[in-house]
């Protein structure tokens, strides 16, 4: 059995992909009742679970499970793991984001709340969506104990859902967390309507902001390149599918914006701002999207003040 824990529609969609393969799998959320009496998710509409997903408001019918992926965004994860008594051998993050509170990634927050676990994380280009769909997509399983990290692989990969494996778990998540800032900025530029030009400009320098920041926390250049950093960034700043973006669009037209959505490159904006302070690391564009989401700036300084940087060597 596998368990997962946040009924949303990244977990719900991952859910029904390993069910339709043939899984048991139970699927935990802290409010389903309607999604047990209906068995489709409002934010998968027209996806049906099937049968062998069993619903549960209670963390400990998963226990047992041979893995348990976390898939709630990534701010509300340690407060949850603190409470939620969660017992297993196996925990795969399932988000993308930096923790605001202790500025590290799903990996060391999982680790300090459940140190005898073993920890991976589950990253890549995929939107719910697709993945629900049965669409083929291929995603990263990123864990430190190689072997671990191969037994999760198989356990987890189906005919459609490919996962390549990494023992660099750093260099995963980080391309999963701060390609969402990159994707805001991309929105702002395309809501602002500077172009596409300009975008594949912000996506390239953003990239390289990415890749200096990640190297010098420990990650390695090619996976950077791979699925969860390149990858996922080209998904994320290009498609409508994606929340960051369309929140990103909407900052750059100055149009509201839902705030039940979720969007994790907003926060994580604010903790890599604050980690790249503490590292005396300049990075632009992270800089210019915290600051036009905590309103620190306006829109046309925030352009300005890239635009205006000193001409140098690429
Ligand atoms: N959607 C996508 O296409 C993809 C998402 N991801 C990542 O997956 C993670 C989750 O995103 P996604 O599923 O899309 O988000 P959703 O907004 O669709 O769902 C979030 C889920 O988390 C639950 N939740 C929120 N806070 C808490 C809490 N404190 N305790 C318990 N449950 C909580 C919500 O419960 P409730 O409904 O009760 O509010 C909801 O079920 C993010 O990090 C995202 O980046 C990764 C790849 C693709
Ligand atoms: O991470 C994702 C695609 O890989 C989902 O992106 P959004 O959270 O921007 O919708």
């Amino acid at each position: 059995m596998i368990g997962v824990v946040g009924a949303g529609a990244f977990g719900t969609a991952l859910a029904v992909a390993l069910a339709r393969d043939g899984r048991a799998v139970r699927l935990w959320g802290r409010d389903v009742t309607a999604l047990a009496a209906r068995r489709e998710s409002a934010r998968l509409a027209g996806v049906r679970l099937p049968e062998n997903v069993t619903i549960t408001a209670e963390i400990a019918d998963l226990r047992g499970a041979e893995a348990v992926l976390l898939s709630l965004p990534m701010q509300a994860l340690g407060g949850f793991l603190a409470h939620a008594g969660l017992q297993a051998e196996r925990l795969v993050a399932c988000c993308k984001g930096v923790d605001l509170r202790t500025l590290t990634g799903p990996a060391a927050v999982i680790a300090a709340a459940c140190p005898d676990a073993t920890v991976a994380l589950l990253t890549g280009p995929s939107f719910a969506a697709d993945i629900a769909r049965g669409l083929p997509t291929a995603l990263t399983l990123a864990c430190a104990d190689e072997a671990e990290g191969e037994r999760l692989q198989h356990l987890l990969a189906t005919p459609v859902l490919r996962l390549y494996r990494t023992a660099d778990v750093a260099g995963a998540e980080l391309g999963g967390a701060l390609k969402n800032v990159v994707a805001i900025a991309a929105g702002v530029v395309i809501g602002a309507g500077l172009g596409d030009s300009a975008r594949a400009a912000l996506m390239t320098r953003g990239y390289a902001e990415m890749v200096r920041l990640a190297l010098s926390l420990g990650a390695r250049a090619e996976t950077l390149a791979g699925l969860s950093g390149f990858g996922d960034l080209v998904l994320t700043c290009t498609s409508e599918q994606s929340r960051n973006f369309r929140f990103g669009r909407a900052l750059g037209a100055g149009a509201g914006f839902d705030p039940t959505v979720t969007v994790e490159g907003a926060a994580t904006a604010r903790a890599v701002a604050r980690l790249a302070a503490e590292r005396g690391m300049d990075m632009p564009v992270t800089a210019m999207v915290a600051a036009l989401v905590d309103g620190g700036i306006d829109l046309s300084a925030a352009i300005q003040s890239l635009l205006s940087r000193p001409l140098k060597a690429e």
